[in-house]
């Protein structure tokens, strides 16, 4: 279909494991009537640690390629998971890579810009630039002085927007993600038919979307808030998920009901853990050793453990908890522990 015949480089392993997480499982559905599952993306490739923004850049740099780009320039916070991702695929590329690193988080923990995603940049020669702007997942200024500097210096910039979202082909990856989960299925003989998702700049979260409602296998998608700014993010999910809709099949319709946002869990505020999201690190890691992160991965694992326990993820369910990587920011929030 539409989306094989699109380009994309080849930067992840193959296809990201699929494990059942019994100890979690067992914990948060002791009757064993609620079985949870994890897709890790965040084991997805050798880049650096993976993650889901290398997923998504496999179509973005064979973009920039079509287009005789050689540097790549991005833009995300201080410990940015996304731009560490852009340096790994611009090197592994044989490209440069320009990253705006911004004060998107009010707060200054112990080495918090010389650990974690920003040295793992620099370890790998990006040009890494910081500055006191805010935080917001839509287009950021700086990026255009960026832009400029590389024409400047005789080079081809390719700029890819905050978490490569609000891009065309940024809803790619992930709808291919939920095609490499059915065949997944096939051999693991079970449907998941609950996807839970961390949700920020959107892209991961719609293009599961998408490939949920193509499949038309009824599978639910529900996104976790971590950007604290929920009626943008939701806003910029749907966005997402129709023009990438359009782009595969323009008969494609994406209903309002497909686009769940859970804004329960992201404690006010993007890039700082709260109560629920420390908790929720501590019981994946206290169960199956999975490893979560403050920013992303903690407060969507605190929905899920929320959703299972209230009863919103019913009896009977096959639940697949998509983790989209994160944890190199770990170290930048040692404090919290
Ligand atoms: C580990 C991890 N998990 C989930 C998400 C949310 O994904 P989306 O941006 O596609 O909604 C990010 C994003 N991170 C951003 C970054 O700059 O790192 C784009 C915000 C992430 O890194």
């Amino acid at each position: 279909q539409k989306l094989a015949s699109i380009p994309k480089e080849t930067f992840l392993f193959g296809s990201s494991p699929i494990q059942l997480l019994p100890r979690l499982s067992e914990k948060l559905s002791p009757d064993g009537k609620v079985k949870i599952y994890a897709k890790r993306e965040d084991c997805n490739s050798g880049l650096a640690y993976g993650g889901n923004k290398v997923r998504k850049l496999e179509y973005l740099v064979a973009d920039a390629k079509a287009q005789g780009c050689d540097t790549l320039v991005s833009v995300g916070g201080v410990q940015s998971n996304h731009t560490r991702a852009v340096t790994a695929v611009a090197t592994a590329s044989g490209m440069q890579a320009v990253t705006i690193q911004e004060k998107w988080v009010p707060i200054d923990p112990p080495l918090y810009d010389k650990t974690g995603n920003i040295l793992l940049s620099r370890i790998m020669g990006g040009d890494v630039r910081l500055n006191q702007e805010g935080f917001d997942i839509g287009h950021k200024e700086a990026t255009n002085k960026a832009f400029e500097d590389v024409k400047a210096r005789g080079g081809k910039p390719y700029y890819i927007p905050a978490g490569a979202s609000d891009h065309p082909l940024g809803g790619l990856g992930f709808t291919n993600v939920v095609l490499e989960i059915a065949e997944q299925e096939k051999t693991l003989g079970v449907f998941f038919d609950t996807l839970v998702v961390c949700s920020v700049t959107g892209s991961s979260h719609a293009g599961l979307i998408v490939g949920a409602v193509a499949e038309g296998r009824g599978r639910k998608v529900i996104g976790i808030d971590a950007s604290g700014k929920p009626e943008a993010a939701k806003a910029q999910v749907a966005r997402i998920a129709r023009s990438t809709a359009t782009l595969l099949d323009p008969s494609l319709e994406i209903p309002d009901d497909a686009v769940v946002l859970d804004e329960r869990f992201h404690e006010g505020i993007y890039g700082i853990p709260g109560p629920s999201t420390m908790a929720a690190i501590a019981l994946a890691a206290q169960t199956d050793a999975m490893i979560t992160d403050p920013v992303y991965e903690g407060k969507s694992m605190a929905g899920l453990i929320k959703l299972v326990e209230e009863g919103s993820i019913k009896a009977g369910s096959n639940v697949l908890y998509v983790h989209l990587g994160g944890q190199p920011a770990l170290n930048a929030y040692s404090s919290y522990f």
